[in-house]
């Protein structure tokens, strides 16, 4: 944030997970931002994802490179209008293995790409419960980088949904990183704090890209 008296400084959450502040400048978030509502258009666009049993996410999603639905991966929107899934491109591989680098270092950058984006957009009211991200093949590292609107990430363990876990204030920018023994901790998004996103952003609501290594 702009003229904030203490900058943010990158912190070790837990084992394999940081969370470095301001990763991205205005810039970069600004081309993020304009990429991904070039990718949640039609086709193989922005959607609501329906939950076995019943219910629906309140984050929507699109996805590239493959296409995730609860709970497996596919090339086409199998659970959207069918269409096949938009590429995922070069320059998202670049970002995530600098991403890994900036955060755990050169050499917990993985040797097989990144392969798969996941962008949940989070309106008014959404959040996201705990969950792993556990439908990869591959235990490379997760790469999230967030835009718009203020939330509260919450960082478990890989054994239980409930304590222990970290909440952490994800703002615009923020990248947040998480491997090695926090690969398959649990994760949510209890919170999001309408209205926060940075002014002249353009955006309402809050953005979160996540890039995995398929292992398919
Ligand atoms: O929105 C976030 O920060 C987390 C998203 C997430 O956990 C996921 O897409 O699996
Ligand atoms: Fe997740």
């Amino acid at each position: 944030m702009d003229g904030e008296l203490f900058p943010r400084a990158p912190a070790r959450i837990a084992p394999g997970a940081v969370h470095h502040p301001d990763w991205l400048d205005a810039e970069a978030q600004r081309a993020l931002l304009d990429a991904c509502r070039e990718w949640a258009r039609p086709p193989a666009g922005l959607r609501t994802v329906r939950i076995p049993g019943g219910g629906t996410m309140s984050a929507r999603q699109v996805c590239l490179g493959r296409h995730w639905y609860p709970y497996g991966y596919a090339p086409t929107a199998v659970d959207g209008d069918g269409a096949p899934v938009k590429p995922f491109p070069d320059r998202l591989g670049d970002l995530a293995r600098r991403a890994v680098a900036d955060t755990l270092g050169a050499h917990e950058v993985p040797e097989a790409p990144y392969d798969i984006a996941l962008v949940n957009f989070y309106g008014p009211g959404a959040r996201m419960g705990m969950h792993r991200d556990a439908d990869e093949h591959a235990d490379a590292p997760v790469v999230s980088v967030s835009l718009g609107d203020t939330c509260v990430f919450r960082f478990g363990n890989p054994g239980t949904r409930t304590r222990p876990y970290t909440d952490v204030t994800l703002r615009s920018g923020d990248l947040f990183v998480f491997g090695g023994p926090s690969r398959y901790a649990y994760h949510g998004v209890p919170r999001v704090y309408e209205g926060t996103a940075p002014a002249g952003s353009g955006l309402t609501g809050r953005l979160n890209i996540t890039l995995r290594v398929s292992g398919l």
